[in-house]
């Protein structure tokens, strides 16, 4: 008989994995506490950017196939697997990951279960979490009724959160019995059976899996910004260098892309958590050069800082600034972690005026940054501007006419943080092009 899922937690990755799952053709009903998140939801809009999102969640909710509620009751009573897709940020006392949602989302549910289930975490969480949440479920569930926990991490992209879960690199399941690995082979057959490797693990490899990408991820990043700056002790290009090294297939070419760093709700708090855990189980010096990947990140938005100040003659004061991009990343709306915004903030805190401009990150920004001024083009955004400071790389801002826009501003100056416009181009329109990592 095909599962009933539930997700419990409909942000990014909830909200994403919902639509997939109906996509794959299961009955899924959604659930969050955030009662605006789920009546959005339940007509068929998703309440954040994610491009391809909208027609698959509207699809399946007028089909009938995908529904959302803010009664814990409903998804306890109607699901075989419950997938746990809430948030785990860093704690505001430190490094480590807030764990509170999920022990609530568990402890909510399981006194609810009246049927035999499988509930599935897909939040990044240290490793040990899986076995303190299995723990917590069979504790809390009514006696006699089978319920299990497995671990299935999730590692798809903003902005190709869609792509990504239907065709992923592999499936990684944490299982603690072969009824479990069953029955998450069974809901994913559909990509198994397209090719997509499945892996099965205890829990702590499991969790760990996803940590580990992470942390390769951001030091990998973060390895070609110190090489930025080395280039920028010497007067090389970081971009010429990257492109060299890329061509080597052992490093390749991916996350070379060196500029203002890595933002976001998952690469920053995910090191951090991961250093945290590991000196509370007496490992931290295996992975204390994730503090230098940390630091070495954070170095690159004091430097795009001092490059404005440069163009700025030296000092902020009077000066206006405009900056296009706010989101952590192009195609997304996500400003959790922003470098775009906390470069733009800072610069507004030293005594510039500062106006930004994002094609779809502006509503959030304005709730967390009300302070700086906001713009409804890339054009308004720099007029009059002393310098322009390109932050988040989309689309929109590498099509940008140099020549037009040279005629709005004051003063022909850009700074590059993203490494992504054609300096060239720039500089034939008569630009000041300053960039990370090059001459
Ligand atoms: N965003 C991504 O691209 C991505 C990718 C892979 C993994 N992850 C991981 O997935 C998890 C969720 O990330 P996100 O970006 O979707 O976060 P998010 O903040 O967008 O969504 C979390 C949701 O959980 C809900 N929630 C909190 N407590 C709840 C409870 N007790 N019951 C039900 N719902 C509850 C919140 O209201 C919110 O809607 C995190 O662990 C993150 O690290 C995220
Ligand atoms: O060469 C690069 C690549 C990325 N970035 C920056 O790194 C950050 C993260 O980018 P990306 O990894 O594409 O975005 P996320 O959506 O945060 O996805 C990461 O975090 C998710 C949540 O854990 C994982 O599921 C994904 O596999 C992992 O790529 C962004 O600020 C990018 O601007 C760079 O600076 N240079």
């Amino acid at each position: 008989m095909t599962p009933r899922l539930t997700v419990v937690g409909t942000g990014y990755l909830g909200a994403t994995h919902a639509a997939c799952m109906a996509e794959l053709g299961y009955d899924v009903i959604g659930f969050d506490v955030d009662e605006a998140k789920i009546a959005a939801l339940q007509a068929g809009k998703v309440p954040f950017y994610e491009p391809e999102l909208p027609e698959l969640l509207a699809r399946h909710v007028a089909a009938g196939r995908l529904s959302f509620t803010t009664d814990i009751q409903e998804i306890a009573e109607a699901g075989d697997i419950h997938f746990l897709c809430v948030g785990t940020p860093q704690r505001p006392d430190g490094y480590a990951a807030d764990l509170r949602y999920l022990f609530d989302a568990v402890d909510n549910l399981a006194p609810l279960l009246r049927r035999p289930c499988l509930v599935v975490g897909k939040s990044t969480v240290p490793a040990g979490t899986a076995a303190r949440l299995a723990e917590r479920l069979t504790a809390s569930a009514p006696a006699g009724t089978a319920v299990e926990l497995a671990w299935n991490p999730e590692f798809l992209r903003e902005g190709f959160a869609v792509a990504d879960t239907l065709h992923p690199d592999r499936i990684v399941v944490g299982v603690r019995s072969s009824r479990a690995e069953q029955a998450l082979r069974s809901v994913y057959a559909p990509l198994i059976s397209a090719g997509v490797p499945f892996l099965v693990a205890d829990f702590a490899t499991a969790e760990l899996v996803k940590v580990a990408a992470n942390s390769f991820l951001a030091t990998k990043i973060s390895f070609i910004n110190a090489m930025a700056e080395i280039c920028e002790a010497t007067g090389a290009d970081v971009v010429r260098l990257a492109e060299a090294l890329a061509l080597d297939p052992r490093i390749g070419g991916r996350f070379l892309q060196a500029g203002l760093g890595f933002g976001g709700g998952c690469l920053p708090k995910d090191i951090r958590a991961f250093i945290a855990w590991a000196e509370e189980l007496g490992a931290g010096d295996a992975v204390a050069f994730l503090r230098d990947v940390d630091a070495i990140n954070l170095r690159r938005r004091h430097r795009m800082v001092e490059l404005a100040k440069e163009q700025c003659d030296g000092a902020f004061d009077g000066k206006r600034v405009g900056v296009l991009g706010a989101a952590f990343k192009p195609n997304s709306d996500d400003i959790r972690d922003s470098p775009a915004l906390e470069v733009a903030d800072t610069i507004r805190r030293a005594g510039a005026a500062v106006t930004v401009y994002d094609p779809e990150a502006m509503p959030n920004a304005a709730v967390r940054y009300p302070e700086l001024s906001y713009a409804d083009s890339a054009f308004a955004a720099c007029e009059g501007a002393d310098v322009v400071l390109h932050l988040t790389e989309w689309r929109e801002f590498r099509d940008l006419d140099p020549v037009a826009l040279g005629a709005v501003v004051r003063r022909r100056r850009i700074v590059d943080g993203r490494n992504a416009l054609d300096p060239e181009r720039w500089r034939a329109a008569g630009w000041t092009y300053r960039a990370l990592g090059r001459p």
